[in-house]
């Protein structure tokens, strides 16, 4: 390409200065993008391309005017691309462009999503001298909220990742190599990864720069290792970097503490579906069911509240008491969310004003909402039982008078129906300030004289049809109908003849026009003087902003609670730090909206922490475990539970592993999946956990899935001895019941009277043993002949008859029987002619067969880790093939 010159060369010359992908560059009243940035915003947003010729040769160019800029920069930024914006400013000898922003997805303040936007920086100091894990730092710069927090390990660090959802991140010098993170971190949470320079992790630089923004303690109140520093240090900078122009906004640094959390992994979080479906829908997930929430900032703290429950007794027998406060003060709470309907998002206004974007209008929406915060405290006030609830601590936790200052400031300034722009004038009210008054009147007085101009000009020349107006081609101008127009008096100048009316000005009206332009120009100026002022002070206010913000959004997500509660018959839990789980008729919270719920009850105690879910297919086994899931999940929320009385002792995690849908996109086994989620949970659920599996062992051979279910088992109930629900089709397991202590069985009852089967939804204690899987495969349309077959099969199984293949070239028949009495499996009777037979046990065992099951009667249970037992029974089942 030839070297360009001229304004394609000077936008060719910024893209060299930028790693961004896309420059867009300020040339007069529009932004253009040349060369093969101007290709992709022609392909990626439908823009037309022109050519451009500089020097000889053509460049493809596309453009949008100034004041359009922001959607297209939003669409780019949205569909995965950094845009760097390049502004054209003044020089002595023209104009000169430079790179003012960068606007990355972590760093687009123009969002209209509700959701929090979340840069995140992950550092790994697990390799460094002092081992310290994982740090990681959160900033939503469209509010100001910064959060730093530690992990264990890359499996923890994920988790956090999962908790804030980001939608960008950046990896430190080490993460950057992890591909297994990196992967999961684009896959699952789908968010750009940045490579921000590694210098800028730099421990003690980083230090350095949360202490200039924060406050020199900061580092040593945070308690949190350097990595945690390190990962805030190169958010801030970065966000300098970007020139997103809203640090001053950031004003205070919180530590999350895991351990003030229950632990919940990011694949609990979605088989839960916390905040999404499985199928990745909103609607349908446990957030969507109960988010009642009148504010986009109390919608963001109660979804934040469902993904970080708590495990402090007393913060959440607070949250409890202002929501059963709440919930039996119907009026007073539909005052509050009245109230509540007319805030606005007063974090994000806060980081508007910070920019230096918010216009008058926000400024009248952050001075509306300011006078929400009275209204509440009235509300709260005036009824008795929310006035004696942690409620009027809550609403008076921001300084208020300080809040009713910057209100009445605000009040006093702003005017009541002011216009986007900034530049125009009538931003402001008359009486604010008296330079500004001196100028209205003026302007206001050759208003006047213009008004009434036509009026005069009538009754003094005697003349009909006469208007005053003005346009940008003719400026001012008197205008006299066409039968009017010869008598207009001498002095009157014509300017434009109409079709039925002609055009004049007079000397009179030309000066008049000339002051006017002026009064306007001077009040545009000044009222944009004063403005910035006033923006400025509210930026300088911004943490009160967000101390306030913070008040109507806790109030909104508790009176959000309280609703639920109410409408739906939910009742306050006991909470308690026992090891105990009792609930009378509890509901799954999401199932009971649409469905006909069968209520059931559970009880878990130190004598009873396994229980054992069996029946038949479809018939609610699933559906009642989660529902103990998530009961226990909103009671550590601080919410009431779908149940007619509840008594939950609190946990320090759930653990879940269910079905996986989507993972063979990822090119990992279904099996493979289940074993590694099944690992985790071995590896880190506690004796204070709830752990639900379901189905454990399905995504392989039957005797292996046995197996690894069985021994899981043991290793949960011996080892980790956490309060566990276990849904399986191996009936096999529910013998554990009769030899480990606190191992017992629920099954899902069905009634089958003359082959047909009635789920009855109820849960009952014992085990079943029947899966009636063959009535679904019926009820699924499976064709008649394998139905009648699978009947056939069963029972003979059943009777430990042996099969015959149908079909098979050899009527050899087949049998296979586990045997719960040993815990072992009987394999196929020897009938292939191998190793002769031995007694054992009264069993025929071959030779082949005796050794290995001498390997596994030594083998420890107890003692072998969960996944080097499942690789030796993997082991043995191979020599068991190989013998055969
Ligand atoms: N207590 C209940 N009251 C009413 N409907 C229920 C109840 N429990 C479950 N269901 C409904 O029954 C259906 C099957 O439930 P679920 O998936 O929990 O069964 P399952 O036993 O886990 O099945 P499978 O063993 O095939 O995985 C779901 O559509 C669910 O909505």
């Amino acid at each position: 390409m030839t070297e360009a010159t001229g304004i394609v060369g000077e936008f060719f010359s910024l893209k060299e200065e930028t790693d961004a992908d896309v420059l867009t560059m300020q040339c007069g009243d529009f932004y253009e993008f040349f060369g093969e940035d101007a290709e992709l915003v022609s392909d990626e947003l439908d823009l037309k391309v022109s050519q451009k010729s500089s020097h000889g040769s053509s460049y493809p160019m596309a453009g949008v005017p100034i004041d359009d800029l922001t959607p297209y920069l939003k669409a780019l930024v949205e569909r995965g691309y950094r845009v760097a914006v390049a502004d054209q400013y003044e020089t002595d000898s023209g104009h000169a462009r430079e790179i003012v922003r960068v606007v990355t997805p972590g760093t687009l303040l123009e969002t209209t999503d509700a959701d929090a936007q979340y840069l995140a920086a992950v550092v790994d100091g697990s390799s460094t001298a002092g081992r310290d894990g994982y740090g990681l730092a959160f900033a939503d710069v469209t509010t100001g909220r910064f959060l730093v927090a530690e992990a264990d390990d890359a499996a923890d660090a994920l988790t956090e990742l999962y908790r804030f959802d980001p939608v960008e991140v950046l990896p430190g010098p080490e993460a950057r190599g992890d591909d297994d993170l990196l992967g999961q971190v684009r896959e699952r949470i789908d968010a750009a990864l940045t490579l921000h320079e590694t210098e800028r992790f730099a421990p003690k630089r980083a230090a350095h720069a949360v202490r200039e923004q924060f406050g020199e303690e900061t580092v040593d109140r945070l308690s949190v290792g350097d990595p945690a520093i390190a990962a805030a240090g190169a958010i801030l900078d970065y966000v300098e970097e970007t020139g997103t122009g809203v640090l001053a906004s950031m004003t205070r640094i919180q530590a999350h503490h895991g351990d003030d959390h229950v632990t919940l992994d990011a694949t609990t979080q979605r088989n839960l579906e916390l905040t999404e479906t499985m199928q990745g829908d909103r609607k349908g997930s446990l957030f969507a069911t109960i988010d009642h929430t009148e504010t986009s900032a109390g919608g963001r703290l109660l979804k934040e509240w469902l993904q970080r429950p708590r495990r402090s007794l007393e913060a959440l027998e607070r949250r409890q008491e202002s929501v059963a406060a709440l919930s039996s003060a119907a009026l007073a709470r539909d005052e509050l969310q009245d109230a509540l309907d007319e805030a606005y998002d007063l974090a994000r206004l806060a980081s508007k004003a910070t920019h230096g974007s918010a216009d008058a209008r926000d400024l009248l929406a952050l001075q509306n909402t300011l006078g929400v915060l009275p209204e509440l405290a009235d509300a709260i006030a005036n009824d008795p039982d929310l006035a004696d609830s942690p409620l009027t601590e809550i609403v008076d936790r921001p300084d208020r008078e300080a809040a009713a200052s910057l209100r009445e400031t605000l009040e006093e300034a702003i005017a009541d129906d002011p216009p986007s722009t900034v530049t125009q004038g009538e931003l402001l009210q008359y009486g604010y300030d008296d330079e500004l008054d001196e100028v209205i009147d003026r302007h206001e007085a050759v208003k006047r004289w213009l008004d009434s101009l036509a009026d005069r000009e009538k009754s003094q020349y005697g003349l009909s049809h006469v208007t005053v107006d003005r346009n940008k081609t003719d400026g001012y101008y008197v205008q006299v109908g066409k039968s009017a127009a010869d008598g207009v008096p001498d002095h009157y100048e014509e300017i434009k003849t109409l079709k039925n009316s002609k055009r004049f000005t007079t000397d009179e009206l030309e000066t008049k026009e000339r002051e006017i332009l002026r009064l306007e120009e001077q009040r545009g100026d000044l009222e944009y003087e004063l403005f910035e002022e006033l923006r400025q002070e509210v930026a300088a206010n911004a943490e009160l902003l967000q101390d306030v913000g913070r008040t109507l959004a806790t109030i909104d997500a508790l009176a959000s609670l309280a609703t639920h509660a109410a409408e739906n018959r939910w009742v306050q839990p006991g909470l308690h730090r026992e090891d105990r789980l009792v609930l009378e008729q509890g509901r799954h919270p999401v199932v009971e909206q649409t469905t006909e719920f069968v209520p059931n009850d559970v009880r878990m105690d130190e004598d009873r922490g396994f229980l054992v879910v069996t029946g038949p297919n479809m018939s609610g086994k699933s559906t009642y475990m989660r529902q103990v899931a998530c009961i226990v999940l909103l009671a550590q929320v601080g919410s009431f539970v779908p149940a007619k009385e509840a008594e939950i002792g609190l946990v320090d995690g759930i653990f879940t592993r269910v079905g996986a849908l989507d993972e063979l996109a990822q090119g990992r086994s279904t099996f493979m999946v289940e074993m590694s989620e099944l690992s985790n949970i071995l590896h880190t659920a506690t004796d204070e956990s709830l752990v639900i599996l379901d189905e454990v062992g399905r995504g392989t051979a039957t005797y292996d899935g046995i197996s690894i279910a069985w021994a899981a088992t043991e290793y949960l109930h011996n080892e980790v001895q956490a309060k566990t629900l276990f849904a399986t089709h191996y009936h096999e397991l529910t013998g554990l019941a009769e030899k480990l202590p606190r191992v017992a069985n629920v099954h899902v009852a069905a009634d089958e009277r003359d082959g047909d089967v009635t789920f009855l939804r109820t849960v009952r204690d014992g085990p079943t043993d029947r899966s009636y899987g063959i009535h679904v495969a019926d009820l699924a349309g499976v064709p008649d002949p394998v139905v009648d077959r699978s009947r056939d099969v069963l029972e003979r199984l059943r009777e430990e008859k042996a099969i015959e293949a149908k079909g098979g070239s050899s009527n050899e028949p087949v049998q296979t029987v586990f045997d719960v009495s040993s815990g072992q499996f009987r394999g196929p009777a020897n009938a292939d002619g191998g190793e002769p037979a031995e007694e054992e046990n009264g069993e025929t065992v071959d030779a082949d067969a005796k050794a290995v099951l001498d390997d596994l009667e030594s083998l420890d249970v107890n003692t072998t880790p969960p996944i080097e037992l499942v690789s030796k029974v993997q082991a043995l089942q191979q020599r068991l093939e190989d013998t055969e």
